[in-house]
């Protein structure tokens, strides 16, 4: 059976439900998102394959859960190094910043030279809030993505990809598929159009706004933050 979608819309509502009427904090829905990202990494490349992960975060949210996802490989035992040319002024994301330049995880302004030293990439660059086309500084690096020779995790969407209508068929993200996506809360319009891998990250939800918002919550697995799902769940 397919999961149920979220559109773009939708998905800002429920995040904004969360933190009003569900008392949750942006910190911790970003602390749990990126919590499930790094899960995913763990279940995609395994450190003995190599411990080398290039974090590509955006200015917005989706770059947060990178800096959280970031932080969690570092303890994992992995060797995280920071993409983040864009960045916030805004505490949350200058605390985040700070938690890991305290674990040294370094910060590279060059992501193609990052690129070449890398066993997986994490795009973190755009999630449900991108639209249009693909503002500088980010179309060299949607370009780098899409060529990249080393296995590419999306957070939420294929960044540069829209929401509702999947990929774009111009720009720098003509052409790019990651090879593994991970939905936030529930997976988006998009998800029709992916061909990878597909998981699925939020233990949080509960019955009652999954059924508001008319959204599957899958049976997650132990101590699993994410749930693997299975691609033909992922059509429509
Ligand atoms: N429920 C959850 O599990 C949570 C998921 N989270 C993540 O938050 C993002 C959505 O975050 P938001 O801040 O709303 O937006 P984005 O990060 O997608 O991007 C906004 C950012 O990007 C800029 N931008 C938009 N379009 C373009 C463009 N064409 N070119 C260049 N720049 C663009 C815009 O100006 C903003 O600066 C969601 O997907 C999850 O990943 C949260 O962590 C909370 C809980
Ligand atoms: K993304």
């Amino acid at each position: 059976m397919a999961l149920r979608t979220l559109s773009a819309k939708n998905a800002a509502a429920l995040d904004e439900e969360l933190m009003s009427a569900g008392a949750f904090s942006i910190d911790q829905l970003m602390e749990l998102a990126g919590l499930s990202v790094s899960q995913a990494v763990f279940k995609l490349q395994p450190i003995s394959k190599g411990n080398r992960i290039l974090v590509a975060c955006g200015p917005g949210n989706n770059g947060g859960d990178g800096l959280v996802a970031a932080r969690h490989l570092f303890h994992y035992g992995y060797l995280p190094t920071v993409y983040y040319p864009k960045q916030s002024k805004n505490d949350l994301y200058q605390r985040l910043k700070k938690q890991l330049e305290d674990l040294k995880v370094p910060f590279t302004d060059d992501f193609h030279c990052a690129l070449k030293q890398s066993d997986h990439i994490v795009d973190a660059i755009f999630g449900f809030s991108f639209s249009g086309e693909v503002r500088e500084p980010f179309s060299k690096v949607i370009e780098a993505l899409r060529d990249a020779q080393v296995p590419v995790l999306a957070v939420d969407a294929p960044s540069s990809w829209n929401i509702e209508d999947g990929p774009p068929d111009s720009g720098p993200g003509k052409g790019f598929m990651p090879g593994a996506l991970i939905s936030l809360t529930a997976p988006k319009p998009l998800v029709k159009w992916f061909k990878g891998r597909h998981f699925l990250g939020g233990r949080f939800l509960g019955p009652e706004l999954a059924m508001k918002y008319e959204l599957d919550v899958p049976e997650y697995q132990g101590l699993d933050q994410i749930v693997e799902v299975p691609v033909e769940d992922s059509k429509l």
